[in-house]
């Protein structure tokens, strides 16, 4: 019996694939697994028993990666699985800066309904009058899942597309259009787009990436979009430049005291990946990857520690191991097997940055014993007996 526990709702669509032997835990202490969406862990302890955190979505700056890493619990996200509901919210974001949809919506909501009402609108409709999109010059920094699948439905809609990604990975450049125009550098962004709209993970380099000084390099009337996280804007030096007339509008999916109602804003409740369909993706992606770790030790889509993929264990008996990556590991691993008289019949050791994994297959059953002699190496920092 494996139990879980979810921090946020999850859809349902995802939890029904587990099946009879996962049960759903009211106590987060309880769980071998954890699923989340946006609530913060970063003052959360989670029990010993917790093996893994399942992020139903892309974002884990949410989640103390380091502290979970060095306690062995695996944080999985579910990379892609939200990007087509937070590409739908960017363009529409985009045509809602452009003209004043909002803004006509409100004024004839509080209209009288009289026989005149179509003329009146006809005579008010001027001052919602705006500007289309298309040949516009959209700037996209950070092409991965989100941001090409903006960078490639602008394009459709007749935008002059320039994207910025140092790190753009093969996968992401595969999937671009080739009309797209690859910068690299993004002052060119800065300085020559009409839109600009940011798709970056929130990390301690990306941090209030966009202020005073990108601003100031930034069109009259330019439009800055950000559907990724709102420390990686100095939003404060955005509120000045609003104020100023030097930015045209501010879209925002994450609503603050600096932003909420402040002038030529734009602020939606977080709502990117708030659809039907990107909810029920990151919770069966979530799922099936914490399954297939939980019930054979293998890794996919985590964000601390390396891919690993041994498939089912056809063994008499398999353990994995986190540890740091660091010399003379897996001697002491193999030592400790050695010892106890344990045959070794397939062995994968990963790594990634500074911590690797380690998946051994076995010809007998493993013994708590062995596994508590693992367990105290040092820079060992969980053993689990998957067979
Ligand atoms: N508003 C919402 O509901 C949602 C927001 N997000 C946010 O959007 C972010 C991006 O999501 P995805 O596209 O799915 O992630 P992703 O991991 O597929 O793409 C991120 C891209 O940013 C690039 N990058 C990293 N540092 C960069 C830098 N300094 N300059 C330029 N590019 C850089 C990476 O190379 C990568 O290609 C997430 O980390 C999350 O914070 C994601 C989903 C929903
Ligand atoms: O996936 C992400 O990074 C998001 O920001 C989506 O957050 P949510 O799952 O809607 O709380």
């Amino acid at each position: 019996m494996y139990e879980y526990y979810c921090l946020n709702p999850i859809s349902a669509v995802g939890l029904d694939k587990f099946p009879a032997k996962y049960e759903n835990t009211e106590c987060m202490q309880e769980a071998d697994a954890i699923l989340v969406r946006s609530a913060d862990m970063h003052n959360l302890e989670v029990a010993e028993k917790t093996a893994a955190v399942a992020r139903a979505g892309a974002g884990v700056n949410n989640i103390p990666l380091e502290k979970m890493t060095k306690k062995g619990v695996v944080v999985f996200n579910t990379p892609g699985a939200n990007a087509n509901g937070v590409k739908e919210m960017v363009i529409a974001g985009m045509l809602l800066a452009s003209r004043d949809i909002i803004g006509g919506i409100e004024w004839l909501e509080k209209q009288d309904v009289t026989e005149d009402i179509a003329k009146r609108a006809e005579k008010q409709k001027k001052q919602f009058a705006g500007c289309e999109i298309s040949g516009k010059k959209l700037g996209i920094i950070g092409l991965g899942a989100i941001g090409v699948r903006v960078a490639n439905a602008a394009i459709h809609l007749g935008m002059e597309v320039y994207g910025y990604d140092p790190y753009i990975s093969v996968d992401a450049a595969w999937n671009l259009s080739r009309s797209i125009y690859h910068i690299n550098d993004i002052n060119m962004i800065y300085r020559d787009c009409d839109y600009i709209t940011i798709h970056v993970p929130l990390t301690d380099a990306t941090r209030k990436m966009i202020g005073k000084e990108e601003i100031a390099q930034m069109k009259d009337d330019v439009v800055l979009l950000n559907f990724a996280r709102d420390l990686l804007v100095d939003e404060e030096a955005v509120c000045e430049a609003l104020k100023a007339g030097k930015m045209k509008k501010y879209v925002t999916d994450f609503a603050n005291p600096t932003v909420a109602n402040a002038p030529n804003t734009l602020v939606t409740p977080h709502l990117g990946a708030s659809t039907e369909e990107s909810e029920d993706n990151c919770a069966v992606m979530a799922v099936k990857q914490l399954m297939d770790y939980l019930e054979n030790g293998n890794i996919k889509n985590s964000v601390n520690y390396p891919s690993c993929d041994g498939g089912t264990c056809i063994d008499a008996g398999r353990l994995t191991i986190n540890h740091k990556n660091i010399p003379n590991m897996i001697s002491q691993f193999t030592k400790v097997l050695g010892d106890a008289g344990v045959n070794i019949a397939n062995m994968i050791n990963k790594s990634k940055g500074d911590y690797a994994y380690t998946m051994i297959d076995v010809t007998m059953p493993i013994s708590k014993e062995v596994a508590q002699a693992l367990k105290a190496i040092e820079e060992v920092y969980r053993v689990r007996i998957i067979k």
